[in-house]
């Protein structure tokens, strides 16, 4: 997969030189590419921003950079990439979740505008979808001051869908979302631990108790943290010992 991102500020980037990302970039199944907006500026003081139309408090980023850096990104398709996506992180943007995460990893080329101020102009949205599948994207139901940190979340979800990229994409499966649930609690030595045991049945041996109880604890612990997630979900799916319980 290929992923561009561009901001002004790319050392905020540098996290994804690190760990799982940052070898899987090593090993050639992740080429991510971080672009400086001002280098696609023309003026002395390489100016990304100005006052906003009909007044207020801030600052607009202009829309001209934004063309320059997302043309040459445009024009620069890996092989055989149709239009790529850009995901414009936003407040305003459809939710982050495990699922977008899962659709995007099946893309051939990503590309991430980092906004930055009081946001982009409008009109480089509009602009783009004719080189791009724009896709304004929010993080959650939170302000944060631009594009970056959800940038790096997002490239950390998708990049781990990979192939190749985690160890074991046994542990993909099991993980909170992955299934539409919240993940078990999970234990390790010492068995007990400032006088708390880990519950006896992992320590049984007896892998479909084991099975059955973590599937339990994925419902039990949904309904009490995130009972929204169980909203139309099949309660034909629960084991019988499950659906009496919710
Ligand atoms: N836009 C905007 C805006 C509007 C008002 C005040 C401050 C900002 C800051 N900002 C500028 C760029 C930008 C990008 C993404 C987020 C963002 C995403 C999520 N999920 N929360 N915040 C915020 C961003």
């Amino acid at each position: 997969m290929r992923i561009d991102v561009v901001t002004i500020f790319p050392e905020y980037l540098a996290p994804l030189e690190l760990s799982l990302i940052g070898k899987a970039r090593q090993d050639g199944l992740l080429d991510l590419r971080v672009h400086d907006l001002r280098a696609f500026t023309t003026d002395r003081h390489r100016t990304v921003d100005d006052t906003p139309y009909g007044g207020g408090a801030g600052m607009v980023m202009k829309p001209e950079p934004w063309a320059q850096a997302l043309a040459a990104i445009a024009g620069d398709r890996p092989e055989g990439a149709g239009k790529p996506v850009l995901i414009v992180p936003s407040p305003a943007g459809e939710r982050f979740t495990q699922a977008l995460a899962y659709e995007l990893a099946e893309e051939k080329h990503l590309a991430f505008a980092c906004g930055r101020y009081e946001g982009i102009d409008e009109r480089v949205i509009d602009w783009s979808r004719d080189h791009f599948d724009v896709r304004p994207v929010s993080l959650g139901d939170y302000v944060l001051n631009g594009g970056e940190v959800a940038v790096l979340a997002m490239v950390e979800a998708i990049g781990r869908l990979l192939p190749g990229v985690v160890g074991n994409p046994e542990s993909l499966v099991e993980e909170s979302h992955s299934d539409g649930l919240l993940e078990y609690p999970v234990y390790t030595k010492p068995s007990v631990w400032r006088d708390r045991e880990v519950p006896a049945v992992l320590l049984s041996g007896n892998h479909g108790r084991i099975a059955q109880w973590r599937r339990h604890e994925q419902f039990r612990r949904t309904a009490q943290r995130r009972p929204d997630l169980l909203e139309g979900f099949d309660a034909g799916k629960l084991p019988r010992a499950d659906r009496t319980e919710l």
